[in-house]
């Protein structure tokens, strides 16, 4: 499968991208849409989500507005009328008591293309439970080489379940649609310590899922692959400049603005499981 197609489609439709996001990483989302190339607007009111989400391509609801997920359901709901994307960022969904009822409520509510979090999010949601160490992931839920295929196994499974794709992050990537599992091996741990990669991630999936719309799945791997070569090519500068990780955060931005689609196909590091 060539990957790329998906960036060529988000360069050409330039989807515009409701997001409903947190604080923290609002403005970091927003740019790494424009990046991508869409265009991103980050409106969270529940009086005017409803209407605002109609004239867009897809909407990313990310749970770090924990506080909005009102605005999420009825935006979540009438993009699901309208057969619009909707990507889910389940930002500690495991963690206290009000975000595994809130997660539980939007899951009921909202059907979502694409669901991406790291391991200990992901992990909450296929088999509940407390999970996850405030907004990170937990050393022992991590994906690596010794249980990267039971839990491609997992994953695929909650995909059927939810009916959607699911992406798990970390330094082994995985991407499901509950019939095909890749794990992707692109990235630097750099990446995980600044705050929002995941949030930019998510939202990415989000435009990739409004741009390629009849193929989720080959939208998600295009922009987790995406990250993960923008995240390589930034570490590469950031050693070269002796810099740390604010600049980092805006190499990471600036690499994905400077991707081609061919550079995708070109770096990628996938193994279907
Ligand atoms: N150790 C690592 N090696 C390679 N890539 C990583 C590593 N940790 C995180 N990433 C990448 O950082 C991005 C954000 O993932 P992650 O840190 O899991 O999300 P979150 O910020 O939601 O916890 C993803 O593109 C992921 O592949
Ligand atoms: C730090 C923080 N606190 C609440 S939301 C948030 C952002 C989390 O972003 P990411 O998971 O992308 O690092
Ligand atoms: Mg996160």
């Amino acid at each position: 499968m060539e990957f790329g197609e998906s960036l060529r489609l988000v360069r050409s439709r330039k989807p515009l991208v409701e997001c409903i996001t947190n604080i923290v990483t609002v403005n970091d989302c927003a740019n790494m849409i424009l990046a991508a190339g869409g265009s991103p607007a980050m409106t969270m009111d529940i009086r005017e989500v409803r209407e605002g989400v109609a004239g867009m391509q897809a909407l990313v609801c990310n749970m770090g507005a924990i506080d909005y997920v009102d605005s999420m359901i009825v935006a979540g709901e009438r993009a699901n009328e309208l057969g619009i994307p909707v990507a889910l960022d389940p930002v500690a969904c495991g963690t206290t008591e009000l975000r595994r009822t809130q997660t539980r409520r939007l899951l009921d509510c909202v059907h979502f293309s694409v669901i991406r979090g790291n391991a200990s999010e992901i992990r909450f949601l296929a088999q509940g439970g407390k999970t996850g160490a405030g907004v990170d992931v937990k050393a022992m839920d991590e994906i690596n080489e010794n249980n990267v295929r039971e839990s491609g196994e997992i994953v695929a499974e909650l995909a059927r379940r939810l009916n959607t794709v699911i992406a798990v992050s970390g330094k082994i990537d995985l991407v499901s649609d509950g019939r095909q599992t890749v794990a992707l091996r692109n990235g630097c741990a750099t990446m995980a310590r600044i705050t929002g990669s995941g949030c930019m991630l998510t939202s990415l999936a989000g435009e990739f899922a409004g741009a390629d719309r009849e193929n989720v799945f080959r939208a998600t791997v295009a922009c987790m692959t995406m990250m993960g070569i923008a995240g390589e090519r930034a570490e590469e500068k950031r050693i070269r400049f002796g810099t740390g990780n604010a600049s980092f955060r805006t190499y990471l931005i600036d690499e994905v603005f400077n991707m081609e689609p061919e550079d995708i196909d070109a770096g990628i590091r996938c193994e279907y499981l």
